[in-house]
């Protein structure tokens, strides 16, 4: 029995190794180890998907981009209807009126908007007709209050109409078929009143991102509370970039992970995840001993840090976050570059999930109205007041470039971009702003 004597041959069992999952190559830094903000904006919007669409009430879709064309079924006006309050006529009948030499006719009936059509207008009378109530059959006309005596049993006619003159002819406003709205065009107050009127109570749209702005540090108190101790500062960030988000049409949250240790920031983190489409974190993503998040975040997903050539903005973060590789942007600290790197790229991101185009900004040319000064090798975005002057665009630097100031910020309603070449600009030359329409 040789054969049950022979040994076995185990298989080489082939070890599957999973490979490590990562975030796709970063764009090449240049030479000084730093990002472009265009290459850097780009890197991030190649991370993240449309959030997929889903029909709602047409009224909670205001503002938000359709995903469907849309086909008027009816027509619009559905039917004939007066234009103004008066008599339902046929204009032959009344050809002849004028103020010196009225014409006289039995009034036949009454209808009013909402009343079924009446029986048709017998020959030479007229029927009391008011705004939005349907033409009787054989009346082509209608003769308002004001060209007659607003007699109720027979009325007189002081002026002519012409067939169909007010007259509100089916589908004069929209035909059936009429494409009302196109996919991607956003629904404003204009187009959900023409929907509405079309009978259409609901739409296919891309649902408002859910975005959790978390503000991390151990010096930030919230605002209408005490500073207990010096050093203690009150959180701007949280509130500045959960209103920008707001104004971007998001559903907010604003959370304050007010600490330095990692298991707490890590915890306060980690709770967010199951309501957000997006987290926005402000704060710990530069090079200080305590800069937490940066600490923390890769321990929960696949994360990106970087130096992007910009100023205010340099220190930036990305992640993939926990099993459903929630998006992560983590912005930094001071409160400018948290703001500014909210437009360069939070924006974009939350107008792509949102399907919304241009995601950009997109630039407009202003002229200086004053001398600006940059540092070269680093795009700049000074805070600025744009203004017309005589259909001019005039730009003009709002205070420094520091990303402490706040005031300046506040009072700024652009951001004027100095490129990496730009040192100085002169009066009367040219720049292009983002303008900040919040
Ligand atoms: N050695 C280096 N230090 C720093 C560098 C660097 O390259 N090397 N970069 C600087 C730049 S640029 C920036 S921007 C900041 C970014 O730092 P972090 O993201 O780590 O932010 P923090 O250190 O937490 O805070 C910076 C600053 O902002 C204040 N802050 C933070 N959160 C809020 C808030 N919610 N409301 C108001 N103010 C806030 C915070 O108190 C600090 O003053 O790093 C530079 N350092
Ligand atoms: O980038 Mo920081 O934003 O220069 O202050």
């Amino acid at each position: 029995m040789a054969l049950l004597r022979r040994k076995k041959k185990v298989e080489p069992v082939e070890e599957v190794v999973e490979p490590t999952p990562t975030l796709p190559d970063p764009p090449e830094p240049d030479a000084r180890g730093l990002r472009s903000m265009e290459a850097h904006r780009d890197y991030l919007l190649g991370l993240v998907e449309p959030l997929p669409p889903f029909g709602m009430n047409l009224l909670d879709a205001w503002d938000l981009a359709l995903c469907e064309d849309i086909a008027s079924e009816v027509d619009l006006p559905g039917f004939d209807n007066s234009q103004m309050d008066g008599y339902a006529v046929r204009a032959a009948d009344v050809a002849g009126a004028n103020q010196g030499e009225p014409l006289t006719l039995p009034v036949a009936g009454s209808v009013a908007a909402g009343d079924e059509s009446l029986a048709p207008l017998p020959e030479g009378q007229a029927i009391k007709i008011m705004t939005g109530a349907p033409i009787p059959e054989g009346a082509d006309a209608v003769v308002p209050f004001e060209f007659t005596d607003r007699g109720s049993e027979q009325v007189k006619v002081f002026e002519p109409v012409v067939a169909g003159e007010y007259v509100r002819t089916k589908g004069s406003d929209i035909t059936e078929g009429t494409v009302l709205m196109h996919r991607g065009q956003r629904m404003d107050a204009r187009t959900i009143g023409l929907l509405a009127g079309a009978g259409i109570d609901k739409v296919l749209a891309r649902p408002r991102p859910r975005v959790v702005v978390i503000s991390t540090g151990a010096e930030l108190v919230d605002p209408g509370r005490r500073l207990e101790r010096p050093g203690q500062i009150h959180d701007a960030n949280g509130y500045m970039i959960a209103a920008a988000a707001k104004a971007e049409g998001c559903q907010v949250w604003r959370v304050q992970a007010a600490s330095d240790d990692p298991e707490v920031v890590r915890e306060q983190i980690t709770d967010q995840l199951i309501r957000a489409d997006l987290v926005i974190t402000t704060g710990g993503v530069s090079q200080g001993e305590r800069d937490v998040v940066k600490q923390v975040m890769p321990e929960l997903g696949l994360c990106d840090f970087a130096e992007v050539a910009m100023q205010p903005g340099k220190p930036q973060g990305f992640g993939l976050i926990g099993e459903d590789k929630v998006p992560m942007v983590m912005l930094p600290g001071n409160p400018v570059s948290s703001y500014v790197s909210f437009q360069a790229f939070v924006r974009p991101l939350l107008r792509k999930l949102m399907g919304i185009e241009p995601v950009n900004h997109e630039p407009v040319r202003a002229i200086a109205g004053s001398v600006m000064r940059s540092t070269k090798g680093k795009l700049q975005f000074g805070r600025a007041v744009v203004r017309d002057d005589n259909g001019r665009r005039l730009v003009d630097l709002v205070g420094g470039h520091s990303s402490h100031l706040t005031g300046d910020l506040a009072a700024a309603n652009a951001l004027v971009l100095l490129g990496e070449d730009v040192e100085v600009v002169n009066p009367g030359e040219a720049v292009m702003c983002w303008m900040l329409d919040d």
